[in-house]
């Protein structure tokens, strides 16, 4: 005891444990000075450019691109597995109508989730089977967020449909109409550029769950819940919520930008952990953004976006830790220029990132060790026990 409470001999604390190597991933890898990302050692815009997203779940999940006849029959199992039991449903259905935020009901269904799986009793150790219930937990999502968000429509869900793809599919679910080719690509890319980011918040969250052995529902209903925070994958929703302010302050986007530093304020979408430049997935999704500006004639949210982008990184400047654009920064003019409802970008967000949870948590349970770090303790040495009476 006495040794733990030497506190003149403070050992080095890695708050936010900034910098700290605490495993070997062969998943994805980021090069944070040059902006570089690639999962697997694929350039993340060959991936984009060549790829889908199902592609890029195989490759997350068994290491390697799949051939055709891989792509096939993984595509058509992910396929199979989109539908929901009415229970889930149901309570879809009281989440909505309770007007739940979709991110908390996206938590409270991935975990009922659960109930219905075939092989809930699995033994934790079996990957096998943690496997096929993360690939189940995926093919869900979509179809759980969609029926959701048309039950506080006051629509009723839509059977999800086994022709169209992983994104396609979600978008109809959604809409009610198929997508033209140009949206189900766009959304697609976006899923893919989402899928893995080595080990931020929410993956790591999956990994100190699962490395427990607590199931994979409990490691990626975790991984949602981290991933809802603003300073996590809730900020591409905080995004587009603060164009809009922009939008209705009628000032000039520079302006507002510089009184909105000057009071101390975060801009959602920009700022990073690892890159201290602008994030590669945002240059693409940048691009996507513009592509639908001009598409639809209307500029403004591509404007918007690039003019704080300019005066935070060109004229601010990066200082000593940049604040250049993350991929939360542009996703969200892309959406709403989608369509897409603002509340469901941070569940989308889940939708493809569940696909790095499960790749991590494979990954690391195939030499699983507990994660347990510790704290330094600045507590009091000794207090004498005084009854509450007393107090
Ligand atoms: C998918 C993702 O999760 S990407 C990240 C999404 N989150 C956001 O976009 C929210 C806004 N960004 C942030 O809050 C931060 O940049 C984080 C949380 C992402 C990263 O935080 P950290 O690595 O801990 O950086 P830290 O918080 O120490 O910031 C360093 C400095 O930059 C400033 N800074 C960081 N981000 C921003 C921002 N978005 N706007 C203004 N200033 C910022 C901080 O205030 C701090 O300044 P200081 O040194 O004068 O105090
Ligand atoms: O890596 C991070 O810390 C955050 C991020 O960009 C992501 O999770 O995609």
């Amino acid at each position: 005891m006495a040794d733990l409470l030497k506190k003149a001999t403070k050992p080095e604390v890695h708050r936010g444990l900034e910098g700290v190597v605490v495993d070997e991933t062969e998943l994805s890898v980021i090069d944070g000075s040059v902006g570089e990302l690639r999962y697997h050692g694929y350039r993340i815009e060959d991936l984009a450019r060549h790829a889908d997203f199902e592609e890029v779940l195989y490759l997350l999940w068994h290491g390697h691109l799949p051939d055709d006849d891989e792509y096939e029959a993984f595509a058509e199992a992910m396929a199979s597995e989109r539908t929901i039991g009415d229970d889930v449903l149901q309570t879809a259905e009281l989440l909505a109508k309770s007007d739940e935020e979709p991110m908390a009901a996206l938590r409270t269904l991935v975990s009922m989730l659960s109930s219905s799986d075939p092989e809930s009793d699995a033994d934790p150790e079996d990957m096998d089977a943690a496997l096929r219930k993360g690939r189940r937990i995926t093919a869900k999502i979509p179809t759980v967020l969609a029926a959701f968000d048309r039950y506080r429509n006051g629509e009723e869900p839509l059977d999800p449909r086994d022709d169209l793809g992983h994104a396609a599919n979600f978008l109809y679910m959604l809409s009610g109409e198929e997508p033209d080719d140009v949206a189900a690509d766009i959304f697609d890319v976006a899923l893919i550029l989402h899928a893995d980011h080595g080990l931020n918040a929410s993956t790591f969250t999956t990994m100190v769950v699962s490395s427990t052995y607590a199931d994979i529902y409990n490691a990626v209903t975790a991984g949602v819940g981290a991933l809802a925070g603003h300073w996590h994958g809730g900020a591409n929703q905080d995004v587009m919520e603060t164009l809009i302010e922009l939008d209705e302050s009628g000032q000039d986007p520079i302006d507002w930008v510089e009184d909105a530093i000057n009071e101390g304020r975060r801009i959602p979408g920009f700022g990073h952990r690892v890159y201290d430049v602008k994030d590669p997935r945002a240059k693409i999704l940048e691009e996507f953004s513009e592509d639908l500006a001009v598409e639809s004639g209307e500029p403004r949210w591509y404007d918007y976006t690039t003019s704080v982008e300019e005066y935070l990184l060109d004229e601010r400047g990066l200082g000593e830790k940049g604040i250049a654009p993350n991929v939360d920064f542009y996703s969200g003019s892309v959406y709403y220029q989608l369509g897409i409802p603002i509340d469901l970008y941070t569940p989308i967000f889940a939708m493809s990132r569940v696909g790095g949870w499960v790749g991590h948590v494979l990954e690391y349970q195939a030499d699983n060790r507990l994660i347990r770090p510790r704290a330094h303790y600045t507590g009091p040495d000794h207090q004498d026990f005084v009854p509450r009476s007393d107090r």
